[in-house]
């Protein structure tokens, strides 16, 4: 039988996804000792997992060269697609929020404002709601430098901790969505290996709540 291909977010996903697997009663041999490969067996369950950035992870879901998924609720909203989101983790619990400079009335005055962002999607449909029109500013990374330097007005960025803002002299003022791992699940391979996936999210959910695998 070939093996399910689950692709697992690389970096700050990766760590509770495989400790999950590893409740469940996965040899996770190969993904500690991965070295520079990207496609690791778990050859006891006829698993492959394949290591991706965020985004690739749903394209490769999308087109079918892998069957699940493990992704963050920001990556899901941020590019949608065709797939079935079918479990949450609960792990890599975060949020997205409006954030600016501390005191900043964000919503005073009739100027249009400016939006630094790593997720420029988020943020139009955030502020689509409000029929509010902004100028909306892609940044790569440390969003939160955008307000220091004068760029924007606010960002919509990931807050965890809230640190990163803190040090930096800036606040939230608008939570715009909760964020945690979502499972999805390519539509087709949903239908050629139901009870199998099945199984296998079942698995994952049992664990995640300290319960027993079957
Ligand atoms: N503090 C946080 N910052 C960013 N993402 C977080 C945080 N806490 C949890 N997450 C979740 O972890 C996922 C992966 O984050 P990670 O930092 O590994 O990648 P990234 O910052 O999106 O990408 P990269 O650093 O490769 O550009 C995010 O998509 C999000 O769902
Ligand atoms: O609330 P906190 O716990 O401080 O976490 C939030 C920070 O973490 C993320 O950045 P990341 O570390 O991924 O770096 P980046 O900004 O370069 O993407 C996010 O973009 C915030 O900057």
């Amino acid at each position: 039988m070939k093996p399910i291909r689950i692709a697992l977010t690389k970096g700050r996903l990766e760590k509770d996804t495989v400790a999950l697997f590893e409740t469940m009663g996965f040899d996770c041999t190969a993904l500690h000792n991965k070295g520079r490969r990207l496609i690791l067996p778990i050859p006891d369950a006829n698993i492959e997992v394949v290591l991706a950035k965020a985004a690739d992870v749903i394209t490769y879901i999308e087109h079918g060269v892998c069957d699940v998924g493990v992704v963050g609720k920001d990556t899901i909203m941020e590019y949608g697609g065709s797939f079935f989101e079918v479990a949450d983790l609960g792990f890599g619990a975060c949020r997205f929020a409006l954030a600016g400079k501390k005191g900043d009335d964000f919503y005073a005055g009739y100027a249009e404002k400016t939006i630094a962002t790593k997720y420029p999607n988020v943020t139009r449909q955030f502020f689509e709601k409000k029929n509010m029109d902004v100028n909306i500013v892609k940044i790569e990374g440390s969003v939160e430098l955008a307000p220091l330097l004068g760029l924007a007005d606010a960002i919509v960025d990931i807050v965890e901790t809230g640190s990163t803002l803190r040090e930096n002299g800036l606040e939230v003022f608008e939570e715009v969505a909760p964020i945690s791992a979502r499972v999805i699940v390519n539509t087709v391979s949903m239908k050629l290996d139901q009870q199998t996936i099945e199984t296998l999210i079942g698995n994952m959910e049992r664990a995640r709540k300290g319960e027993e695998v079957r």
